[in-house]
């Protein structure tokens, strides 16, 4: 018989990339993945699902492989890796936004486990000023990309800066997140919707699943920590005599200025490759090899989307957390998609909904472990709602993830009381953010009923 050849492609990726791509038997389900099985017997579904509800096979290289067909000769005529593409030129806009405005933290917290009608409650809210105060630790300076590698051997040794990542299905947000954080404008921390993938901000963003393929450190905060001291002592005994570069005692009064209102934190935050559609084998691999090694970890973020909600492979990620004895909180992403939604009442339902899903599993999975919940390696239970990548706003939900990510690092003390009385199934103090207070459900609210 004559060799087949390829004659159409449906969508991306390129001819290239698909001749490029493993074997469809490396790409489909029952195929254990290469390397020790750490414990995990869910690791061979988590990087190569094909249960997830938004599966388009048309969007799939595997799906792809189906509607073509592809000699093994030509499968292994593997071209020539392209160059690898230069990273990106940080040129991220500052967006020193009003990050204390109610709609930029906004989390719930789970109901009484004994509660016999379990509901999710808004949280009391976070002082403006500390609001603030956390928020300066991302915006105030350029974040520095720490490192962008491949396997968990590559990461640069770190013994004291707080590392924090953010996991995830793919696809799910989380390097708009980690844009949206060091406070580029949502334009450009969701960059582009429905484009290609950009490198505007900080990470990469794009629509395709399995966008993110190394891992990725951004190291927020201040970098110029003993810098800033040796020009404030060299000021205090010189009277700003030897200030490089500065030439009038002013200029060199507003630099030391300047220098002591920037942050005195620093913390690294991890966009690890996502899970799911588009994701590899190899990815799952090295994560799990990062969550159960990485001493400075202090806490992983789980993003999980508030319209899809919970899914399979988000438990399993959740039972590897607890077994990897990992701090974990979960942000809910992509919350202004519940604009679509008929009203306001059933974006609130559904809002509750995921949380409660989440909560479920969480206290399923703390039994019988130290996993538990509120613990210093345990769950966090408040979970957060972010739009970071709200194409009709600037974002909301974001101020609150990073006043999460400082408390995990340890830059804050929490000061609020996070208990709801059993039976009254109140916030016992606090100020309360109620749902209505989010801008963006008002806009939902003066749409007609028919949109
Ligand atoms: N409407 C809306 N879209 C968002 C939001 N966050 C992200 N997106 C869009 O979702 C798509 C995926 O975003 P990414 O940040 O690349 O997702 P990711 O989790 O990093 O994906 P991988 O790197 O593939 O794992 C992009 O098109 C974003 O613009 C959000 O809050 N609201
Ligand atoms: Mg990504």
């Amino acid at each position: 018989m004559p060799p087949t050849r390829i004659t159409s492609f449906i969508t991306r990726p390129s001819p290239a990339r698909l001749l490029r791509a493993p074997p469809i038997s490396r790409l489909i389900n029952t195929v254990q993945p290469p390397g020790p099985n750490l414990g995990f017997p869910e690791r061979k579904r988590l990087f190569l699902s094909e249960d997830d509800p938004d599966f388009d096979p048309s969007t799939t290289i595997s799906g792809q492989f189906e509607n073509i067909q592809v000699t093994e000769e030509e499968l292994n005529n593997t071209p020539p890796r392209r160059p690898q593409r230069p990273p990106p030129v940080n040129t991220i806009k500052l967006y020193h936004g009003p990050s204390s405005k109610v709609q930029s933290a906004f989390s719930f917290l789970p109901p009484p486990s004994n509660d016999p009608h379990p509901t999710a409650h808004p949280s009391p809210q976070i002082k403006p000023n500390i609001l603030d105060q956390t928020s300066k630790i991302f915006t105030e300076k350029k974040p520095e990309t720490l490192f962008r590698v491949a396997r968990f051997k590559d990461i640069p040794r770190n013994n004291y800066i707080p590392e924090i990542c953010l996991l995830g299905r793919s696809n799910v947000g989380k390097s708009t997140l980690i844009n949206a954080l060091s406070g580029v404008d949502t334009a450009r921390a969701g960059a582009l919707h429905g484009q290609q993938a950009k490198s505007r901000g900080l990470a990469i963003v794009s629509k395709w699943s399995g966008s993110t393929k190394l891992m990725s450190g951004y190291l927020f905060g201040d970098a110029v920590k003993a810098q800033k001291q040796k020009w404030i002592d060299e000021l205090d005994e010189n009277k700003g005599v030897v200030f490089t570069g500065l030439k009038t005692r002013k200029e060199k009064r507003d630099a030391v200025k300047k220098l002591e209102k920037m942050p005195e934190h620093r913390l690294c935050v991890v966009d690890l490759p996502g899970y799911g559609l588009g994701s590899q084998t190899e990815w799952g691999i090295e994560i799990e090899k990062y969550l159960s090694r990485r001493k400075i970890l202090h806490g992983a973020v789980l993003l999980i989307d508030a319209v899809v909600g919970m899914k399979e492979l988000d438990r399993a990620v959740l039972q590897m957390l607890r077994d990897c004895g990992v701090r974990t909180a979960v942000v809910l992403t992509k919350a202004d998609k519940l604009r679509k939604l008929p009203s306001p009442a059933a974006a609130d339902r559904q809002m509750k909904e995921v949380c409660l899903s989440v909560w479920r599993e969480l206290r399923r999975l703390e039994r019988g472990s130290e996993w538990v919940e509120g613990g210093e390696k345990g769950w966090e239970r408040e979970i957060w709602v972010t739009g970071a990548g709200d194409p009709q706003s600037t974002g909301f939900g974001v101020a609150g993830v990073r006043y999460l990510i400082s408390r995990m690092a340890g830059a804050v003390e929490e000061e609020r009381k996070l208990t709801i009385v059993p039976g009254a199934a109140k916030v016992t103090s606090g100020e309360i953010v109620k749902f209505d207070d989010i801008p963006w459900v008002h806009s939902l609210a003066q749409r007609p009923a028919s949109s």
